[in-house]
């Protein structure tokens, strides 16, 4: 794979094309992998708003995949750099927390959606500073006390933790709230959304459609949260088939018995619920023990001593008090720039004649940690300003 040029939006007209000219002023670029250019930018309607188009040089023909994320807001133009298995995307005159994009073409995530459509497929992810902690996914059967222990590890480390709000057409029950337990949905609007590809991953289990969307994993992220799921075993599978690294706890009943006791002591069900429930609760156990997807089971039978196992294997006995990270700093691009890439680094040179005179604004981003969050997200930019002022001093700023 060839290194790509940073590209200013200026050089595009003087880029070989294969012939195929792009219209002046219309904020493309070009990235070139093997035999393929994929061209980013301005779509041909005159708007600035982001289109992917390839040119397979091979069959010199134009290819228009499968565009799978949420695409960027439009803009006044941008760079791009080609990395391992994706492209970056900076976007000019943009807020602080939507100028760095990726368009994923051979990661390990658009490789599984190629396998599945059979087509070209490249994939939007946004860039975020920092890295969030990998997310827990708690699975075990209904009534084992999954709830329970959750409530109890975001009581004690309210600051540490974030619930991942599901989206469900299951009604609501008597004290359950509406966006804070679940996202309750029409089965229409769920259906619609999962196409869309709102969804990290979706399951029906016990007669109703459960999801986790990819909003409801990355809003505790952004909050500086460590992510909680309470989802099924079938989601725990996709999710392990997902771009989302996570730690996996199965819990387990002491018994059959002491399930149906407790989920009778719930009263939150009816009678033909509960024995739904049951019936699934032993698939669900034997799939649970069994499959590769759990990294630990925790038999929960004296509550106490099974939350206190929890903490430990999130590292969390002995913890003491949980200090508040803070948000990381913003930093605002240059409009007009200059890139270039030296290994890992990618160094954003600011080209305004007027700072020129005085110093040379650099500001260098480290991408040698990248790390993909939930689909739609990369995670793990580092950013380092660095003005250096004619008599060779450095001032450097740190941000991640
Ligand atoms: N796959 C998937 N399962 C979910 C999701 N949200 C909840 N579930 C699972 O759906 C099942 C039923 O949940 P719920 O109706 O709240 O009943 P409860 O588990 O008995 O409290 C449980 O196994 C949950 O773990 C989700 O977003 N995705
Ligand atoms: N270790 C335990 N021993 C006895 N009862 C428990 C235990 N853990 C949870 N419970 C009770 O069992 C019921 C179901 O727990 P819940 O957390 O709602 O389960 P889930 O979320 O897995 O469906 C609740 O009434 C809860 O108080």
């Amino acid at each position: 794979m060839g290194e790509a040029p940073a590209l200013l939006v200026d050089d595009l007209q003087n880029e070989p094309l294969n012939g195929f000219e792009l219209k002046n002023g219309t904020c493309k670029t070009t990235t070139t992998i093997g035999d393929k250019t994929y061209v980013i930018g301005g779509a041909d309607d005159g708007t600035l708003s982001i289109e992917v188009q390839i040119f397979d040089r091979s069959h010199g023909e134009w290819v228009r995949p499968t565009v799978h994320g949420i695409k960027p807001l439009s803009c006044k133009g941008h760079s791009a750099v080609l990395l391992k298995d994706r492209i970056l995307i900076l976007k000019k005159g943009s807020k602080p927390d939507d100028q760095i994009w990726f368009l994923e073409f051979d990661t390990q995530y658009v490789r599984q959606l190629q396998n599945n459509f059979g087509n070209e497929v490249v994939v939007w992810s946004k860039g975020v500073t920092g890295n969030a902690e990998k997310p827990i996914v708690i699975s075990g059967p209904s009534g084992v006390g999954k709830g329970t222990l959750i409530a109890m590890l975001m009581k004690e480390f309210p600051s540490m933790f974030g619930f991942s709000v599901s989206h469900t057409t299951r009604a609501p029950r008597n004290m359950e709230k509406d966006g804070v337990h679940y996202h309750f949905t029409e089965k229409s609007v769920m259906e619609k959304e999962i196409k869309d590809g709102k969804f990290l991953e979706f399951a029906s289990v016990h007669g109703n459609l459960y999801g986790t969307s990819v909003e409801a994993v990355e809003v505790v992220a952004d909050a500086g949260k460590r992510c909680i799921l309470d989802i099924d075993v079938q989601g725990a599978r996709s999710v392990r088939a997902s771009s989302l690294e996570a730690i996996f706890v199965f819990i387990c009943p002491p018994s059959m018995e002491d399930l149906e006791k407790r989920l009778r002591g719930r009263g939150t069900e009816t009678e033909e619920q509960v024995l739904k429930r049951l019936r699934n609760a032993e698939a669900e156990i034997e799939q649970g023990k069994s499959s590769k997807i759990f990294d630990f089971i925790l038999y929960n039978d004296n509550l106490e001593e099974c939350y206190e196992k929890l903490k430990k294997l999130l590292g969390l006995d002995g913890f003491v008090t949980a200090s508040p990270k803070s948000a990381p700093k913003e930093i605002i691009l240059p409009t007009n720039h200059s890139l270039s890439k030296i290994d890992d680094k990618i160094i954003i040179n600011c080209m305004s004649s007027e700072l020129e005179k005085e110093s040379k604004n650099l500001i260098v981003l480290d991408v040698s940690s990248l790390k993909g969050g939930a689909p739609g997200r990369t995670r793990g930019l580092d950013f380092q300003a660095i003005n250096s002022f004619s008599d060779g001093l450095t001032e450097t700023d740190q941000f991640s």
